[in-house]
């Protein structure tokens, strides 16, 4: 998969090469490019952005350099159409379902914006080249879509595979069966007087398999009862039913 990444800052992209997305990189797995977007100005001061029609606070981000950043990482790749995923407060909420979309896509490109947005023409624009998605990491106004851009890598690209050594650990997680995710402890078995549920240290894994299960339903239905509501009544098996 290629992953293109344009900000002004990308410096903020950097976390990037650590850890697992960075040994993928070095693998060959996640082909992952970040371009300053002041490289596709044309002016001495390189600049990025300008005051609103319509008047408002702040500054806008100027559409031309968008376009020719947008069109220079559209050639690099020849895939098919590329997905251009905008960070926006305005857009879908980005989701374990869309990572796990996201992670079958050839070439994704990432529009960091900043200031108070993006000229809305650019995203009209891109429509031509790129199936646009304005995404939302959650309901709250971050300063730019840098912070947005490292979460949806990392959670797109832990789903590459190859990417994740023990692709067991991508079965059970959170939200991958619609749940949150039962509890986990390791050694030693007793903590500043704290000790692990007496059935994890009973080898008996269906009995363990089956505490889980109620543990996910305890805790999605306490923390995140809108995930139940959600859940696909075919999801819930007659023991869930008796929990
Ligand atoms: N999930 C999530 C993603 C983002 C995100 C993503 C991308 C950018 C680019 C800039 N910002 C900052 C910003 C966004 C909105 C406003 C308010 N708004 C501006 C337009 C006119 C009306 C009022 C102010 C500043 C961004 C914020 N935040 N949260």
């Amino acid at each position: 998969m290629r992953i293109d990444v344009v900000s002004i800052f990308p410096e903020y992209l950097a976390a990037l090469d650590l850890s697992l997305i960075g040994k993928a990189r070095q693998d060959g797995l996640l082909d992952l490019n970040v371009h300053d977007l002041r490289d596709f100005t044309t002016d001495r001061h390189r600049t990025v952005d300008d005051t609103p029609y319509g008047g408002g606070a702040g500054m806008v981000m100027k559409a031309e350099p968008w376009a020719q950043a947008l069109t220079s990482v559209a050639d690099a790749e020849e895939a098919a159409r590329p997905v251009l995923i905008v960070p926006s407060p305005a857009g879908a909420v980005f989701t374990q379902a869309m990572a796990y979309e996201l992670a079958e896509e050839k070439h994704l490109v990432f529009a960091c914006g900043r200031y108070e947005g993006i000229d809305e023409r650019v995203l009209e624009w891109a429509g031509e080249r790129f199936d646009v998605r304005p995404v939302s990491l959650g309901d709250y106004v971050l300063n730019g879509g840098e912070v947005a851009v490292l979460a949806m890598v990392e959670a797109i690209g832990r789903l590459v595979p190859g990417v994740v050594g023990n692709p067991e650990s991508l079965v059970e997680e959170s939200h991958s069966d619609g749940l949150l995710e039962y509890p986990v402890y390791t050694k030693p078995s007793s903590w500043r007087d704290r000790g692990v549920p007496d059935i994890l240290l009973s080898g008996n894994h269906g009995k363990i398999a089956q505490w889980r299960r109620g543990q996910q339903l305890q805790r999605t239905a306490a923390r995140r009862p809108d995930l139940l509501e959600k859940l696909d009544p075919t999801q819930l098996t007659k023991a869930d039913k008796a929990t």
